[in-house]
């Protein structure tokens, strides 16, 4: 087994400046994953799973605790590292799925969803036709391929969002709700691409509203809510 991530007693919370108080959003989470593993977050509504989500993107910074990531330079503290370093690994190694596109003016869809291969050296025309091929899969219009997802629907933006996202694999793979909103065959399109991905190694860490959209592809669980049994699904996870 190749190790990914090593997170031990990790926590966030948030002060509350305009009642002055401070409230514990998790606390003290050791978890470990390792290559191909995929986690699936569970709790109650306000247990932290997205909390927890933007914390191992570093996009909050964690009160306490460190988040071992096992890069394919060696292991960063993503707790501690620069934020030069998590850019970067951002562009290469972590990518985080979420509901929402964030759509640049006057950038087509086809250049969004191209961007992360462009970024990592690919040849533009390459960069090109892979967006357009994932684009097909999540079931975007070729109309919509040239034009700016601004005004594109909830769902469409979405299916954008999760070309981009998917485009080139990750180590580590962090879902924010990915299958919210989206329709049947864009649901069956996204678990293929996780499935496909998880056999090339990448590791996962979700939170599904539905977890049965990704039932097969769930090795753990951590429930975050607190006092909650956790539960280890199988072990025979093959990398
Ligand atoms: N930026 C923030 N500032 C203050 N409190 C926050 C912030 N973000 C989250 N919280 C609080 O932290 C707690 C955890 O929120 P989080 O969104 O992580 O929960 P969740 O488990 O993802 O919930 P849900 O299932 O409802 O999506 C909540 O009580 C929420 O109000």
């Amino acid at each position: 087994m190749t190790r990914i991530l090593d997170v031990r007693g990790l926590s966030k919370g948030f002060d509350m400046h305009h009642l002055g108080t401070h409230m514990a959003a998790f606390s003290d989470i050791s978890l470990t994953l390792d290559a191909g593993e995929f986690l699936l977050l569970k709790g109650r509504n306000g247990a932290g799973k997205s909390t927890l989500l933007r914390t191992l993107y570093r996009s909050y910074l964690a009160a306490k605790g460190e988040i071992l990531f096992h890069s394919s330079h060696g292991v960063i503290d993503l707790a501690r590292a620069a934020d030069v370093d998590v850019t970067h690994l951002r562009r290469t190694e972590i990518g985080f799925v979420t509901q929402f596109l964030t759509a640049r003016p006057r950038v087509s869809a086809e250049a969004l969803v191209a961007e992360p291969l462009r970024l990592a050296g690919h040849d533009a025309g390459d960069a090109l036709e892979r967006a357009r091929h994932w684009l097909a899969a999540f079931g975007v219009k070729p109309a919509l391929w040239p034009a700016y997802p601004t005004t594109f629907s909830g769902g469409e933006q979405q299916k954008v969002n999760l070309a981009r996202a998917l485009i080139l694999p990750q180590r580590l793979l962090l879902l924010d709700e990915p299958t919210a909103s989206l329709d049947a065959s864009a649901r069956a399109a996204l678990i293929d691409r996780l499935a496909e991905l998880k056999r090339h190694g990448t590791a996962m860490v979700g939170v599904f509203h539905h977890p049965g959209d990704v039932a097969t592809l769930i090795d753990r669980e951590i429930d975050l809510t607190p006092d909650a049994p956790q539960k280890e699904i199988r072990d025979d996870v093959a990398v």
